[in-house]
């Protein structure tokens, strides 16, 4: 993957403003992006995902312009074949395992009367071992198991990028331990591009091969 992104936000609260200038270029396929609590992370990835409109700016992923505000190019969201996993997985809580990953799968309005892949489904439900809780809720689920059907659904509809928030944040330390080493392995085995942020200095270790750093709003090269 090659990513460029340019772009500048003003987020104002109240009294208090948030200034984003955010300016990086990879052609890694595992960027983290690494800085404390309010740097600017979150807003960042959004941006990436089309969840967040920037004032100004570009963004291009892998050769296709996502974003341009000079250009008035504002790809939506569903069109732009990035998987963007929140911070707390954003499970449907309504829906059961095997209903949360074929929602990924759903036909679009353009193509109303395609029928959910269920083969699919069956793929991701054994490749993340979850076929035998595919009836369950997400509350009926642990922690690392409600992490698995999280990234199944973002996998399922073969995006072009993955955009992880805090993936392991909400993990007690040896289920993390465990997560990470299933993500380690997941993104090799699909060599799925991957933008990761985070505060946890052992997910810089362990993900990023081009580290970047964020602190209010800006970022800059992380040296090894
Ligand atoms: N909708 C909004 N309106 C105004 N300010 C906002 C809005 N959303 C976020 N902010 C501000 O933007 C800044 C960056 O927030 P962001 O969520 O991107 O930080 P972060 O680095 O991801 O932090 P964390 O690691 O805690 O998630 C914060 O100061 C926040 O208060």
């Amino acid at each position: 993957m090659v990513i460029n992104v340019d772009i500048r936000k003003t987020l104002r609260s109240g009294d208090r403003v948030f200034e984003l200038d955010a300016r990086f270029e990879s052609a890694s396929t595992r960027v983290v992006i690494y800085g404390p609590s309010g740097a600017g992370k979150s807003q960042l990835l959004k941006a990436v995902a089309g969840l967040m409109t920037p004032d100004q700016g570009r963004i291009a992923l892998a050769g296709r312009c996502l974003f341009d505000a000079a250009a008035g190019i504002d790809v939506t969201p569903q069109h732009r074949r990035v998987a963007y996993l929140f911070q707390d997985y954003a499970l449907f809580p309504h829906l059961n395992v095997r209903q949360n990953i074929a929602f990924g799968l759903q036909p679009g309005w353009r193509n109303p009367l395609a029928r959910v892949d269920v083969e699919a489904v069956r793929y991701w439900l054994a490749a993340f071992e979850l076929e035998h809780v595919a009836q369950q809720l997400p509350h009926q689920l642990s922690g690392g198991q409600r992490q698995r059907v999280a990234l199944a659904r973002a996998l399922a509809p073969q995006p072009g990028a993955l955009l992880l928030d805090e993936p392991f944040a909400a993990l007690d330390p040896g289920l993390r331990e465990r997560m990470r080493a299933e993500l380690d392995a997941l993104q090799r085995r699909l060599a799925i591009p991957m933008i990761l942020i985070t505060h946890d200095p052992e997910d810089v270790r362990a993900f990023g091969d081009h580290v970047l750093r964020m602190n209010q709003g800006r970022l800059e090269e992380h040296a090894p």
